[in-house]
């Protein structure tokens, strides 16, 4: 399906705004700005519109999307030289509502400190109340029923969550009883129930509401939030199927953005700019159109034979990605919960797309229960790897660039106050590798993920043909702190399989992946190099910070350099927060329509 606008509206006309990715960001962010009838705002994104598409509405469906062409951009990593030459699948949306479309829906929020050290960065205005007051007005949280919260036993009243918002959420309607269970055991452990995990005191261990609506429990997504509602104003267009190149520039006192190029049906077409351009590709593929129209490292540049229009050192540098990995364990024969694992049996899915419809079975369970916890609540070595990361970075201090100098002072001081980067996700399912579940079986997974990585990657383009993708290199576990994190959550996790009430409802023997032989320290971090897997967020790309410390954009959002071109994407956070994504997108989309609205 197409999106509202015709190549003949596009090709060869002039918008005010044209937005690159009608993604997470893109939409959000380019339906605010629609809300001036004076603005004419474009939408061009790759993928197609995909409304009604029960493979995206229905949740439940964790990675069915992944490799198939009309979803997923199915991106891959460089071969990973600290991660035994891995090669690691990258999915990200390629479908209006980017991976907003795809993605598994678990909202939730950073910290407050992790918000404002974006601020302390350089970055004013980026600090945690403008978040909130932008996520406030995007939230519609729906509170779970009154049966619901007491077959639980759980209670959600201290949810800070706006209520009016577009995109719906909502708690699963099935926590099953390993889920509360191992939230039990994470007390069990010294874990505390998290003060505030909506409200920027997320240290402990909570439910996490979905990006569900309540009305017929399908996803919420940007497409439910940012288009339809939309789609109808004669100010705001859509096009899709229409793959960006590059912007087409002019040089006067600083870079400017007369048009913006993409290929549609195989032809190339350039669509004119009014006032602004806004790339939000996403923070994979928002620095390779940079680097395509001429704006970035020139070295970089010269490799690819494109001419240098600005030469910004920061352009695809900084890179920082989240990874996880998981311990999977069988359920004791007789527990009698339902599971996410009913979904891999073809012959179930009838079935459970009956269910469903009422509110139950496995689309009604999720990714839900979250432990996030300081180093020293997980491991006795704590002191030993602070301690350690401390003497690498004085040790290697003069050959780091000027902003990661400061980004490192933070997580060191992150490590040493008690901020929260270690994280367990309590899932009712099999969920990892390398050996695989037995048809017939349930399980229960614990999830783990490194959240404050101190390793830094690139992406750059390598070809100066727009199909070519960039090279993804996030150098994994090149700083060792890293892997040891991993290695600590890993024993961590295999604690709390142990630990009442959680094993009490788990088999004799219930370790799947990685397995009792894997039980050392080495065999744990080569269990983590071999199967460790993405987690799907990454940011730095373009980052946010002072233009002398490796910035690209200011805290405008503007490209340094530039007079009209900003970024509106993940591509721009430059230092990593202990969340999962999505809502930092849409503050990122719904703020960045407001200082644009300031600034035009
Ligand atoms: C499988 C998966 C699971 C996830 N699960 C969660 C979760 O449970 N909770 C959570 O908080 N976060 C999750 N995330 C992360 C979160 O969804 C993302 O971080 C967020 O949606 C990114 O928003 P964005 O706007 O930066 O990019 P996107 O939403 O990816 O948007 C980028 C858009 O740009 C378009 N595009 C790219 N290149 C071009 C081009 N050259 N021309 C035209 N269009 C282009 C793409 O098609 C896409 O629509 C998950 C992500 C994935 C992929």
């Amino acid at each position: 399906m197409p999106g509202n606008a015709t190549i003949n509206d596009v090709s060869g006309q002039m918008f005010d705004i044209v937005v690159v990715g009608g993604g997470t960001a893109g939409l959000c962010l380019a339906a605010k700005l629609s809300d001036n009838p004076n603005l004419s705002v474009l939408v061009l994104d790759a993928g197609e519109v995909s409304v009604d598409d029960p493979k995206i509405l229905l949740p439940g469906q964790y990675g069915v999307h992944f490799g198939q062409e009309e979803y997923d951009w199915s991106f891959k990593t460089t071969p990973q030289k600290f991660s035994n030459g891995r090669q690691v699948d990258w999915n990200r949306g390629k479908v209006l509502g980017g991976s907003s479309a795809i993605n598994f829906m678990c909202w939730t929020k950073p910290s407050v400190q992790e918000v404002d050290d974006w601020e302390r960065l350089g970055n004013p205005g980026w600090n945690w109340a403008n978040f909130e007051r932008h996520l406030h007005a995007i939230e519609g949280y729906h509170p779970p029923l009154a049966k619901s919260v007491a077959a639980h036993g759980l209670n959600f009243d201290h949810y800070n969550l706006g209520k009016e918002g577009p995109v719906k959420l909502y708690h699963c309607a099935t926590i099953t009883r390993p889920e509360r269970y191992a939230y039990q055991t994470a007390l069990n452990l010294g874990i505390q129930p998290a003060p505030a995990p909506m409200g920027g005191d997320t240290n402990g261990v909570y439910f996490a509401p979905k990006s569900i609506n309540h009305e017929d429990y399908t996803r919420s997504y940007s497409v439910t939030a940012f288009y339809e509602k939309y789609k109808d104003r004669p100010n705001f267009r859509v096009l899709t199927r229409a793959y960006v190149t590059r912007l087409v520039t002019s040089t006067g006192d600083k870079l400017k953005a007369d048009g913006v190029e993409f290929s549609y049906d195989g032809r190339i077409h350039v669509v004119k700019v009014g006032k602004e351009a806004v790339l939000s590709a996403g923070a994979l593929k928002s620095p390779q159109i940079l680097e395509l129209s001429g704006v970035g490292r020139r070295e970089v540049l010269g490799s690819i034979g494109v001419p240098v229009k600005l030469d910004l050192p920061g352009v695809g540098e900084n890179i920082q990605e989240h990874m996880f990995s998981g311990m999977s364990f069988e359920l004791a024969d007789g527990v009698d919960d339902i599971t996410m694992d009913a979904l891999r049996d073809p012959s179930q899915l009838a079935e459970q797309a009956r269910l469903h419809k009422l509110e139950e079975g496995s689309h009604t369970l999720g990714i839900t229960g979250f432990v996030f916890a300081p180093m020293a609540k997980i491991s006795d070595r704590a002191k030993e790897l602070y301690d350690a990361a401390k003497k690498k970075v004085a040790d290697n201090w003069s050959s780091y660039p000027e902003g990661l100098k400061e980004q490192y002072k933070i997580q060191l001081e992150r490590l040493d106050n008690g901020c929260a980067p270690c994280e367990v996700v309590l899932t009712p399912g099999f969920l990892t590798f390398p050996n695989p579940p037995v048809p017939g079986k349930k399980y229960f997974t614990l999830l783990f993920c490194l959240n404050h990585p101190f390793s830094r990657g690139t992406i750059h383009a390598i070809s100066s043909d727009p199909a070519k993708d960039p090279e993804f290199d996030p150098h994994y576990f090149e700083h060792d702190l890293d892997l040891q994190t991993f290695v600590e959550l890993c024993k961590f996790a295999r604690k709390m399989s142990k630990t009442a009430p959680l094993r009490d409802l788990l088999k004799e023997n219930p370790e799947i992946n990685p397995g009792v032989d894997v039980d050392s320290d080495s065999k744990l971090g080569e269990f983590i190099k071999n199967y460790a897997s993405t987690t799907f967020h990454t940011i730095g790309s373009l980052s946010m910070l002072p233009h002398e410390k490796g910035g690209v954009v200011d805290s405008n959002l503007k490209v340094y350099g530039t007079s009209n071109i900003r970024v509106a994407d993940l591509s721009v956070i430059p230092l990593h927060l202990a969340a999962h994504t999505l809502s930092l997108a849409y503050a990122i989309g719904s703020y960045g329509a407001e200082i644009i609205k300031n600034t035009l």
